[in-house]
């Protein structure tokens, strides 16, 4: 057990922004409880907290998304009154957020998309002076070494790029806003679908804009990330905060011991293959999307990783199995009868389940509540000649946000009233109720706080025991390491190497994933 470390730091001295008392109420939920953050000027700064600690609801309050109940913050030496902070106030205090969508239009090149922010510059008021504008975001590019024409449609950009493109964007008008006054840039979970070699560019840049004099506050659930950035760290618990620590080196356990308000030992995973001989699944000569040619092979038990680099098919594999894609070439087999989806009904009867990585989007019914999400794959069990058996639907829907830790005032409550994390867990915990014979993931953990990491491990391994064959694709090399017995690292549209995942460190697994990768990105990362 790790000594909790001591709590709070007070922060002395000069701070660029300043939050007191911040509260926020939704119904009968109290999402920020007197919340503080003070943040030194030229830092990276970390909010930290679990899935539904309030950190997104704080972010929204300061880019005048949700008006506080109360709250004061400072800036500049500016006082504003939370309760009624608009977004030019936002803007005018120099606050400058980056969302995990980006935000970005990915078929206009990069200055098209800085002018959609600023403006187009114009010539006698109609022509839009292109050169102009080129030179102009050109010369922001430089500034923050990324040197890429500003012509590059965005989504020809690698995935550091892309992000760093939006934080550049954001930070334009560093030079001309605030009165001369650094910005500071919000960032929420930058890294969150970048592979491990892509985060540390991408981080490395974060932290030269903060020796640059910049001022970062950042959102992750990444604690090996954070810990390589970051100078000072704040901690949310329940809307509250539970600890500052300026200028520090906590451990990750420290970190993690103040996030979950009890002691870490018994978080870490228990990784025992249930692999037994019996094939599950069988993937031969799969041509579909840039696949050109998989053979794979899932038993019984066995907890699968497939890995590869942006654009290799990880995805197109799954969706494939899952009937969302079409293959040109190849045959599967499930339990050693032909598997030819029609479409995601036919996978779904052939007992294929699939958690996709945008599960916003894809997965949820966000105008429907918790419960209606967690029974939608097993309505027929809640039917009978009586009509609907709600309150069996109840019980169980109350089980499963206790078994996955969701963190919700209850079944009956809205989808969308949950936090990020949580929404994630409601999907999850959907899909392995069903007992699947094959369970394909698509990044499950993304967004999900580290506690509830490893809740989600287990159940996956629970599934696993129960027979379930599971394929993960992630681009987390601690998360494969942490659950799979076995890896496929797909390049060139094939399985390239199948190695054994007890054999590697996540080192060794970026390594082989990099392998292939181009000299000018190994440059960089380096
Ligand atoms: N629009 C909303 N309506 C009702 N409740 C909400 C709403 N937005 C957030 N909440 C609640 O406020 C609390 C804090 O949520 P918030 O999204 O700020 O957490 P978070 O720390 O960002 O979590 P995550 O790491 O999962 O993104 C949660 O209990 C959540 O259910």
């Amino acid at each position: 057990m790790t000594a909790a470390p001591d709590l709070p730091t007070v922060t002395e001295g000069a701070t660029a922004l300043s939050i007191s008392g911040l509260t926020k109420r939704f119904g009968a939920t109290l999402a920020l409880d007197e919340a503080s953050l003070a943040v030194r000027p030229g830092t990276v700064h970390a909010l930290l907290g679990g899935n539904g600690s309030g950190k997104s609801t704080s972010i929204k309050v300061l880019a005048a998304v949700h008006q506080a109940d109360a709250g004061q913050l400072t800036v500049g030496g500016r006082e504003y009154d939370l309760r009624s902070f608009d977004s030019v106030d936002a803007r005018a205090a120099g606050l400058r957020f980056v969302h995990q969508d980006l935000g970005l239009f990915d078929g206009l090149s990069i200055a098209e998309n800085f002018a959609l922010d600023a403006g187009f510059p114009l010539q006698a008021g109609t022509r839009i002076r292109w050169a102009h504008l080129h030179e102009r975001v050109t010369s922001v590019l430089d500034s923050y070494e990324l040197h890429v024409d500003p012509r590059t449609p965005i989504n020809e950009l690698r995935p550091a790029d892309r992000t760093m493109v939006a934080i550049a964007r954001a930070l334009q008008d560093a030079d001309t806003s605030a009165d001369g006054e650094s910005l500071i840039l919000v960032l929420d979970e930058p890294t969150a679908s970048l592979a491990q070699h892509e985060s540390a560019l991408l981080l490395a840049r974060i932290r030269r804009l903060a020796d640059q004099g910049q001022t970062v506050v950042l959102v992750s659930h990444r604690m090996s990330e954070v810990l390589s950035v970051a100078d000072d760290f704040t901690i949310f618990r329940d809307g509250r905060t539970v600890a500052t620590l300026v200028d520090a080196s906590p451990t990750e356990d420290e970190l993690v011991e103040l996030m979950a308000g009890r002691a870490v030992d018994a978080l870490r995973p228990v990784a025992a293959s249930s692999a037994a001989d019996e094939l599950r699944l069988e993937v031969r000569g799969l041509v579909s999307g840039p696949l050109a040619g998989i053979d794979l092979q899932a038993r019984r038990g066995e907890i699968v990783g497939v890995a590869g680099l942006v654009g290799s098919g990880r995805s197109s594999l799954l969706r494939t199995i899952f009937g969302d894609l079409s293959p040109r070439a190849g045959t599967m087999s499930i339990n050693g009868r032909p598997h030819v989806p029609r479409d995601v009904a036919g996978a779904m009867r052939d007992g294929v389940a699939l958690v996709p990585e945008d599960r916003g989007r894809e997965a949820a019914f966000a105008d429907l509540t918790i419960a209606d999400n967690l029974s939608m794959t097993r309505l027929r069990t809640y039917w009978s000649w009586r009509g609907m058996n709600a309150r069996a639907e109840q019980d169980v829907s109350r089980r499963l946000i206790s078994d996955f830790r969701v963190k919700a005032s209850g079944p009956a409550a809205p989808f969308t009233s949950m936090s990020g994390g949580n929404q994630q867990k409601v999907i999850l915990a959907r899909w392995l109720q069903r007992d699947p014979a094959v369970l394909l993931l698509d990044e499950p953990t993304q967004g999900v706080d580290v506690m509830s990491r490893v809740d989600i491990y287990r159940t996956v391994r629970e599934a696993a025991r129960r027979g379930t064959a599971v394929l993960v694709a992630s681009s987390d090399a601690s998360e494969l390491l942490a659950l799979c017995d076995r890896i496929v690292i797909i390049r060139e549209g094939r399985v390239d190497e199948d190695l054994d995942a007890e054999t590697l460190d996540p080192d060794d697994l970026t390594r082989k994933l990099l392998r292939a990768t181009s000299v000018r990105q190994e440059d960089e990362t380096a």
